[in-house]
């Protein structure tokens, strides 16, 4: 059965079908026009609740809700579940990943948080719930490579390269949004 993501962001779509090639994984865009979610939980879980509970209404199928973000230390109110927002639509990665550096300049606290919570929407049953995070810290500089969205200046923990910069699969098994998409399948 195709895994229905309430997410109209084509980059995660596509990571997680490459990291999971024996399912079909689709955004909910391919049954319907997308409409406007409003993402007023104050958590990940609530908005990944909210995007789900959504989407699975309007179809009548199962549907898996999506919601992440980027926390830094340096500025927690900053981003976080506020991530989408905080920049300007529109922005290229190469724009975002700028802005950030200017804002962590001169900033002796680097490190990042990465979270991804995933939530399999059933209609009847109780929803499962899967959250994941990546740690590291931010690089001072843009390193071009693989992967999208921040993998260019975000080192994980234990690495001394940017995700950018790793293998295809050390980049697939490190993504918080692919470990919980793993237990999510597990749990389903
Ligand atoms: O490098 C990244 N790797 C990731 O794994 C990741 N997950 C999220 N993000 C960033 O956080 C924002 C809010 O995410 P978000 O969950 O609200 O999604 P979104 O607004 O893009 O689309 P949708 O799923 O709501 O339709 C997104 O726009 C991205 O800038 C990521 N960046």
């Amino acid at each position: 059965m195709d895994l229905i993501v309430a997410s109209n962001n084509k980059q995660k779509i596509h990571e997680l079908q490459v990291a999971f090639p024996n399912e079909v994984i689709c955004s909910y865009t391919n049954f319907r026009e997308p409409i406007s979610i409003n993402e007023t939980g104050n958590t990940y879980q609530e908005n990944a609740l909210i995007k789900a509970r959504e989407v699975a209404t309007i179809l009548r199928k199962p549907v898996i809700g999506d919601d992440g973000g980027l926390e830094l230390f340096a500025f927690p109110n900053k981003l976080g579940i506020h991530t989408s927002r905080f920049f300007q639509k529109e922005l290229t990665d190469r724009q975002m990943n700028e802005q950030l550096l200017t804002l962590l300049a001169n900033q002796a606290d680097r490190r990042f948080k990465l979270h991804a919570c995933l939530v399999l929407y059933n209609l009847e049953d109780k929803p499962v719930i899967v959250e994941k995070a990546l740690s590291g810290f931010v690089s001072e500089s843009i390193c071009e490579g693989g992967g999208y969205g921040f993998d260019s200046i975000l080192i994980p923990t234990g690495y001394t390269q940017t995700m950018s910069l790793l293998s295809d699969e050390q980049r697939d098994e490190l993504s918080p949004r692919n470990q919980a998409f793993k237990e999510l399948l597990r749990r389903r």
